[in-house]
């Protein structure tokens, strides 16, 4: 039997504060109990081989024979492959990725697949690294796939629960807060891709241009931020929602809703939500919601859009074998 090793990660949802948090913002998100799970497995070919149930084409590279062909699934290829110059594994991988997290929806599935293969990785040359070195490996794999990127995903995937990112004296610093597990929400997802480099560039496009204005709305996003902490922390949902509504407000006014993410929006609330916000880049992707009954909100609303309720993920990234 080859050796191999098997890992799962949850995924998130952007309380409050995305795109502000690449300005100097802080950022709220919600580790979601939806999971992507790796297996990775030692063979003697030096190839990485990527097999996925969401890109069926996978990718295959003999990383010191040849240059790899475009291919989505590269800069995992690429991170993979710096970890094994890092850890001086001169084998091959073949690596199996199966994911609940829909793609390109705001739910940094991209950071959930670099936990598990990461976390399987390093079980498999066995290391257990500390959690915070595993979120910088992860982060390095997030700046492959984006380019400009916060810590908010990688941090939901590896340490779980509540995770709060901030900034002090130019870097991004990572904690959680909170430790129950009684925070569900609805999700909505659109249908739409959310492109989150698109959409990064293009907000820093807008910002480059009109600085004065855009300033104030990542001012008033942070504000919110802080205000929205509060709330989820004493679990006051009618404050929460009230200010995911505000927040949904500002994403639109830097251009990154667009008309269905809107009618989901007012869809959850006509069905009593206390409030709801798109979550992640945008453009497409998933809406997210407050109610005091998410099961019941994302029957009524699975009559429109596919929904379903999820619950925070107390547990961050795991190795299961
Ligand atoms: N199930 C999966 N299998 C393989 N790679 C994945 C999977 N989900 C995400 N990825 C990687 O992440 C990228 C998508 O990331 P991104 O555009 O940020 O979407 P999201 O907002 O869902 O994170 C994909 O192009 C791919 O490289
Ligand atoms: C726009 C941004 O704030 C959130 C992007 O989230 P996602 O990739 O759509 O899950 C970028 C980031 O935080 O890395």
């Amino acid at each position: 039997m080859p050796k191999f090793s098997e890992a799962i990660a949850p995924s998130q949802a952007f309380l409050y504060g995305e795109h502000a948090v690449l300005y100097g913002s802080p950022a709220l998100a919600m580790s979601v109990d939806v999971k992507t799970r790796a297996r990775v497995t030692e063979v003697e070919d030096r190839i990485i081989e990527i097999r996925s149930d969401r890109f069926p084409e996978g990718l295959r590279w003999r990383y010191d024979e040849e240059q790899p062909e475009e291919n989505p699934l590269l800069p995992l290829a690429y991170g993979l492959r710096d970890l094994m110059k890092r850890y001086e594994f001169n084998k091959g991988l073949i690596v199996e990725i199966s994911s609940d997290v829909p793609v390109n929806s705001g739910m940094a599935s991209s950071a959930s697949v670099s936990a598990a293969i990461s976390a399987a990785f390093l079980s498999l040359v066995g290391e257990s690294p500390e959690k915070y070195l595993l979120l910088d490996i992860v982060y390095e794999f997030e700046r492959r796939i984006h380019g400009r990127a916060s810590k908010t995903g990688p941090a939901c995937a590896v340490l779980g629960g509540l995770v709060w990112i901030e900034w002090r004296d130019g870097n991004m610093e990572v904690s959680r807060i909170d430790s129950k597990d009684d925070l569900s929400i609805v999700i909505s997802c659109s249908g739409l891709l959310s492109e989150t480099k698109k959409l990064v560039s293009m907000v820093s496009k807008r910002y480059n241009e009109i600085r004065d204005v855009m300033d104030r709305i990542m001012h008033a996003i942070s504000a919110l931020t802080v205000e929205g902490r509060k709330a989820i922390e004493k679990r006051d949902l009618v404050r929460a929602g009230e200010l995911m509504n505000i927040n949904h407000g500002l994403l639109s006014a830097i251009g990154v809703s667009n008309y269905v993410l809107d009618e989901i929006v007012w869809t959850m609330r006509r069905l009593g939500a206390y409030g709801a916000k798109l979550s992640g880049a945008g453009g497409g992707g998933c809406v997210i919601g407050l109610s005091e009954n998410p099961e019941v909100l994302a029957k009524n609303l699975s009559a429109s859009y596919p929904s379903f309720a999820a619950k925070v993920s107390l547990e961050g990234v795991r190795v299961i074998r």
